[in-house]
C-alpha cells in the first residue's frame, strides 16, 4: 500500500500495479498485447494520437479507467460543459467551451474585426497586442503558427513589463498606422497597464492626437476599460467564467482574427468544438483527452516522473511549450484538493520542451541517457508548412519518428561494444537504456481547424487530470503572493523582507 496516495481501492490497485510493472519494457508490452497499437491510437479531427510507446500496459489503462469512474470524470465533464460550478475556490463555472459552441455570440467582435480589416478604422497596418499570461500566450501561439498565412495587419504581442519588449515592438511599427489591442481579463494587471501607458505615450509622441481612440479593449471588466477612456463600441467583453489560460476562443483571440480574417477564427472554433464533442461523448479508452490525462497521472503520480517534455517537430509550433506551461502548470500545479485538503502525492508534472530538430542538438542527451524518467510528447505535421521541397520535411519527420524509436529501443551494452572496438568503458558511455516513454501526435496539416482541435485537446486533458487528482484546475492562487510582495518592494518597503532581499533592493534602488 502506498500511504501517500488516497486510500481508495482504485488508487491502491494502481500503486500496486505500478510497483510491479515500473520496469517492464514497453517493447514487451507490444509483444504481450496483440492490439496494443490500435488500442492506444485515436484518430479525430485531423489528428492522430499514438500513446502506444508510453510505459503503461493494458492492465494499467484498465485500472486508470476504474479511477476515472471512481473520480466521476463523466459527471465533472458534464458539469464543465453544462456551465456548472467547477471552480469551487472562486465559486465559478469555466465556460471556455461555450465560447466555441454554436450558441456563442461573437457578433460584436466580428463586426469590429471586419470594420478594421475593411479599412473603416483608417489605414491600420499594425496591431500592438498588449497582454500577459493567458492574455498573450494563446494569441501569440496562434499568430506564430498561422499568422504568416494572414493578409491582415502585422501583429506584435507585448507581454513583459521590461520596457525592452515594448520598445522592440514599437520600433517595428509606424504609430500613424497602429491599432492597440489591450487584453486583460481584470484590466488591472500591472504589466499590461504599464505597457498600455507606454504605448499611448509612443502614439502621442508619434503625432496621434487622441491615442486612446486607437485602442480596443478585451476584458471581463468593461467598466474599468471605460474608465480608461475606451469607447463602448471598442470594448470587447468576455465572461468572468472564462479563465485567462482558456481564453483564446473568446475576444482574446481578436488579433488572430484581425490578421487571418473571420473565417480562420471560425475554423479555429469549429476544430475546438469537434474536440469538445469527442471529449463529451467518447468512452474513456477511446477518449483522447481523458486517456492522455490518465496516462499523464500514471507517469507523474504513480511512476514518479517529475517532468514531461513536449517537442513539436515543426517550426510553427515553437511557442507550444510556453503556452502549455501556463495551461498545465497554472492549472495543475496544486498542493490541495478542491476541498482544501493537502495532497500527499505529486500532482501536475513540470512541463517543458522545445522544437525539433533543434532540441536534439541541445537537450536530448539528458532525455536519452540522463537519470530522469521523462515522458516525451512529439508532435509532427504531415503536410509541410513551406514550399521548399520534400527533403526538409522528410528529414524533419524522419528525425521525429527516430527519436521516439530510439527512446523506446535504446542500445544494449553488447551493441555498443561492437561500436567501441571492445573498450568496455566507452561502450557503457555509448549504451542507451531504452524503455523511455513517448507519445506522438500527428496532424494531417496545421490549419486553424486542426490547431483548434489540438488546443482544445490540451485544455480537456488538463481538466481531466485535475478531476482524477481531485484538484481545481481553474484557480491560480499561487501567483498572488509574489505580486503582493513586488508591490511592497517597489514602494520601497524593505523592512518586511529577509536580509538577502532587502540587500538586493538596496543595491538596485539605492
Ligand atoms: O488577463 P489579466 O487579468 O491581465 O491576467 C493575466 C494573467 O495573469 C494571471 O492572473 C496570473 O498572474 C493569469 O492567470 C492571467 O492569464
Amino acid at each position: 500500500m502506498d500511504s501517500r496516495l488516497p486510500q481508495t481501492p482504485e488508487w491502491q490497485a494502481l500503486a500496486a500495479h505500478a510497483a510491479e510493472t515500473r520496469n517492464t519494457h514497453i517493447l514487451s508490452m507490444f509483444d504481450a498485447e496483440q492490439d496494443r497499437l490500435a488500442n492506444l491510437s485515436i484518430d479525430l479531427a485531423g489528428l492522430h494520437f499514438d500513446f502506444s510507446k508510453l510505459r503503461a500496459d493494458a492492465k494499467a489503462v484498465e485500472l486508470l479507467g476504474a479511477l476515472a469512474s471512481a473520480a466521476n470524470l463523466a459527471g465533472w465533464r458534464a458539469k464543465l460543459l453544462a456551465g456548472g460550478v467547477v471552480n469551487p475556490s472562486e465559486g465559478r463555472a469555466a465556460t471556455h467551451a461555450a465560447e466555441r459552441s454554436a450558441n456563442a455570440d461573437h457578433g460584436k467582435m466580428r463586426d469590429l474585426v471586419e470594420a478594421v480589416r475593411g479599412g473603416r478604422h483608417g489605414d491600420i497596418r499594425y496591431v500592438l497586442h498588449i497582454g500577459i499570461g493567458g492574455s498573450a500566450l494563446g494569441p501569440a501561439l496562434l499568430l506564430d503558427a498561422l499568422g504568416r498565412k494572414g493578409d491582415g495587419p502585422e501583429v506584435a504581442v507585448v507581454a513583459n513589463i521590461d520596457g525592452v519588449a515594448l520598445e522592440e515592438a514599437c520600433a517595428r511599427f509606424d504609430p500613424a498606422h497602429t491599432l492597440i489591442v489591450l487584453v486583460s481579463k481584470t484590466f488591472t494587471t500591472i504589466e499590461t497597464m504599464t505597457n498600455a501607458a507606454g504605448a499611448l505615450d509612443w502614439l502621442r509622441a508619434g503625432g496621434v492626437a487622441n491615442p486612446v481612440s486607437r485602442c480596443i479593449a478585451v476584458t471581463a471588466a468593461p467598466v474599468k476599460a471605460e474608465a480608461f477612456g475606451i469607447a463602448d463600441d471598442r470594448i470587447l467583453p468576455f465572461a468572468e467564467t472564462v479563465g485567462g489560460r482558456y481564453s483564446l476562443w473568446s475576444a482574446v483571440g481578436v488579433p488572430f482574427a484581425l490578421r487571418n480574417g473571420w473565417d480562420a477564427f471560425a475554423a479555429l472554433l469549429a476544430g475546438a468544438s469537434a474536440m469538445d464533442e469527442h471529449f463529451a461523448e467518447a468512452p474513456f479508452a477511446g477518449n483522447a483527452p481523458a486517456l492522455a490525462a490518465a496516462l499523464d497521472i500514471w507517469h507523474a503520480t504513480l511512476l514518479g516522473a517529475e517532468t514531461r517534455a513536449v517537442f513539436g517537430y515543426d517550426e510553427r509550433l515553437r511557442l507550444l511549450p510556453s503556452y502549455l506551461q501556463q495551461l498545465e502548470m497554472e492549472s495543475n500545479g496544486k498542493r490541495v484538493t478542491r476541498d482544501g485538503a493537502p495532497v500527499g502525492y505529486p500532482t501536475g508534472a513540470i512541463t517543458w520542451g522545445g522544437v525539433g530538430t533543434d532540441a536534439q542538438h541541445a537537450v536530448f542527451q539528458l532525455v536519452h541517457q540522463g537519470t530522469h524518467l521523462i515522458p516525451v510528447e512529439f508532435l509532427a505535421v504531415i503536410e509541410p508548412g513551406h514550399a521548399r521541397g520534400g527533403t526538409h520535411h522528410r528529414q524533419l519527420l524522419a528525425n521525429c519518428f527516430a527519436q521516439g524509436a530510439a527512446l523506446l529501443k535504446g542500445r544494449t551494452h553488447e551493441e555498443a561494444l561492437a561500436k567501441s572496438g571492445g573498450d568496455a568503458a566507452l561502450a557503457e558511455a555509448k549504451t542507451f537504456p531504452g524503455n523511455r516513454p513517448s507519445s506522438t501526435i500527428l496532424l494531417d496539416q496545421l490549419d486553424p481547424r486542426t490547431l483548434g482541435a489540438l488546443l482544445a485537446f490540451y485544455e480537456h486533458r488538463t481538466f481531466a487530470a485535475a478531476v482524477l487528482l481531485g484538484t481545481n484546475p481553474f484557480d491560480q492562487w499561487g501567483v498572488e503572493l509574489g505580486k503582493e510582495m513586488a508591490k511592497a518592494l517597489e514602494a520601497g518597503d524593505t523592512g518586511a523582507f529577509d536580509p538577502s532581499t532587502a540587500d538586493l533592493l538596496r543595491r538596485a534602488f539605492g
